[in-house]
């Protein structure tokens, strides 16, 4: 068994200074009050002792991996990044999370400072990584770079007061249900009715003579495939001839809980992932507080999907980045309102995540993962899904001494819990299409049941048509406005970066600024006009949640085909 590989990153005390004094700035243009005891003069608290061990506020912590220091990103990624690509190559799946309290540099540490993810940066670097890239654009990078062309795909979730949005798509609501590789052909313990067939196709699980004549004509090809070896050169190793008499292509996946639904990326060259990468930094909620000048909200899971050719057949493989957002006291951020609120949900659900850690640590039977949508999400990685290697990221500074030593414990209680990841089965291609075109029509029929019974958004019988049509409109022009404001977004990022590097002038980030600005309020305003509309009694009436996360099943089938 081998255990949760745990690092610390310590963020240089200068930083702090340097971002205290820009805040503090920032703060007096802005009229804000400045926080009390966040101007102070900062001395140092934290401690390292020969790359293994750390004390903080007189406290001494062991970490069997490393402990580093200062702001080279490519020697932190040789601490992080390499054992995770090393656990690839070994056919695992891998997940590296990043831990710590507001402003100690995760996202930093996973994606890299703030405007540095751009095309920019990957064109003054050429040939090699933009040396202030974090974690998850290297890592891609050198997946890039290592000539074995595999295909990636590549979603992004934030979990935002424990709802998952999709932040590929303009933060849509998304579902959080059972893992998609557990989804199994069901059968109805009720002889279906006649009745429920839709468009002369009969519903999923129905047990008329001719849906089980179907099942077995089914079933009678695949074993004549399999005979044939059509599945391979008909020598497939024990790996792969366990994937092909699988009844799910991915069945051997643990049990947990997915987003259902998320766009999904293709991602074919670095400056794809400069593009998606300002992608999310745009879309994703960050707000500013006395202790970082854009602290991320939420807490964001960057999935990609690895598939490589293994002999003939398909070994498909997970790598997630996790930037969690950081604990949070509100006396020293100054969160008041919606900022307060945002921090006692992040500070409940790391609670939460504490919890999970502590009983499997400790090896409880019972382990709360159903308490957050964050630990449900990471559920199948912890079990052994993943080899899972965590970065605790702390601040020097005296003032952060007790912050510093209760991450310093939760990396600790990390350290010592163990999960044996399993090596991922190969997979026939053509196997998995099938699997999925059954599961796609099978979904399919579901919705359009629902939508007989009436589950989708619909509007009152007395509702005046030409209500409906505006309320359309409207909803429409949303979509618009969110999709400007997105490219709006990340336009500014990319201006701001080539500012920052004397590229261009400032006339065109401020007017892209204004740009941001007024897409901003268009979509405010729209969202007020669409809430007015729906609030007004028997207009209209939300989809039911069945009805939803149905669609959402469908739309994902239909890109993985
Ligand atoms: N190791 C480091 N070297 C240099 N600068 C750093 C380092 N770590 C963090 N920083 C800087 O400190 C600031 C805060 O970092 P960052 O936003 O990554 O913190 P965070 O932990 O993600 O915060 P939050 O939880 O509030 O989102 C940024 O300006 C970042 O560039």
């Amino acid at each position: 068994m081998t255990k949760i590989s745990t690092s610390v990153r310590v963020r240089p005390l200068a930083k702090d200074i340097d971002l205290r004094n820009h805040i503090a700035k920032q703060r007096e243009s802005s009229n804000l009050p400045i926080i009390a005891g966040t101007t102070n003069a900062l001395k140092p608290s934290v401690c390292v002792h020969g790359g293994r061990s750390v004390s903080a506020a007189g406290t001494q912590f062991n970490f069997p991996t490393s402990v580093i220091t200062g702001e080279d990103q490519s020697a932190m990624f040789q601490h992080l990044g390499d054992p995770v690509l090393m656990a690839l190559a070994g056919g695992r799946n891998a997940t590296i999370i990043a831990y710590g309290q507001t402003g100690s540099g995760k996202t930093h540490t996973m994606l890299g400072p703030r405007g540095s993810l751009t095309i920019d940066a990957i064109q003054q670097s050429a040939p090699n990584c933009p040396p202030s890239w974090g974690i998850f654009p290297r890592a891609i990078f050198q997946i890039l770079s290592s000539g074995s062309a595999p295909v990636i795909r590549l979603s992004a979730v934030e979990i935002f007061h424990d709802q998952a949005y999709d932040l590929l798509n303009y933060r849509a609501p998304l579902q959080v249900g059972s893992k998609k590789s557990g989804l199994k052909f069901k059968s109805r313990s009720t002889h279906l009715s006649g009745a429920e067939i839709v468009n002369g196709v009969h519903p999923p699980g129905c047990r008329c003579g001719d849906c089980w004549k179907e099942k077995n004509r089914l079933v009678a090809e695949r074993r004549a495939m399999r005979e044939r070896g059509e599945f391979g050169n008909g020598k497939a190793s024990h790996r792969e001839r366990k994937a092909s008499t699988s009844t799910s292509p991915a069945s051997s996946a643990p049990s947990g809980f997915a987003t259902v639904g998320e766009s999904v990326t293709r991602i074919n060259s670095i400056s794809d992932v400069a593009s998606i990468s300002s992608t999310i930094e745009a879309t994703r909620t960050a707000s500013s507080h006395a202790l970082n000048d854009r602290s991320s909200r939420s807490h964001c899971l960057i999935r990609l999907e690895i598939t490589s050719n293994v002999g003939g057949a398909g070994l498909k493989q997970t790598l997630l980045f996790v930037d969690l957002a950081g604990s949070e006291r509100i006396a020293k951020s100054g969160a008041t309102g919606a900022l307060a609120r945002e921090a006692t949900s992040i500070n409940s659900s790391l609670t939460v995540l504490g919890r999970v850690i502590q009983s499997l640590g400790t090896g409880k039977p019972h382990v709360p993962y159903r308490d957050s949508c964050l630990t449900r999400l990471l559920r199948s990685d912890l079990e052994g899904g993943a080899v899972v290697s965590v970065c605790i990221c702390v601040a020097d500074g005296e003032e952060h001494g007790d912050e510093t030593v209760c991450s310093l414990r939760f990396g600790s209680r990390m350290s010592v819990v163990r999960n044996d990841a399993r090596e991922e089965v190969a997979y026939y291609a053509a196997e998995e299409a099938a699997y999925n075109r059954e599961q796609l029509r099978i979904a399919k029929i579901e919705l359009a049941d629902l939508e007989a019974k009436g589950y989708r958004e619909k509007f009152g019988e007395g509702s005046n048509p030409s209500e409906i049509k505006s309320y359309l409109a409207n909803k429409e022009q949303l979509e618009k406005y969110e999709r400007q404001l997105l490219e709006a977004r990340k336009a500014l990022l990319e201006a701001k970066a080539k500012a920052r590097r004397g590229g261009g002038g400032s006339v065109g980030v401020g007017a892209l600024a204004a740009r941001v600005g007024e897409l901003k309020q268009g979509v405010d305003n729209m969202q007020g006009i669409l809430m007015r509309e729906r609030s007004i009694k028997g207009f209209v009436f939300p989809p039911k949640q069945l009805w939803v996360s149905k669609q959402a099943l469908v739309r994902e089938l239909q890109k993985m085909i």
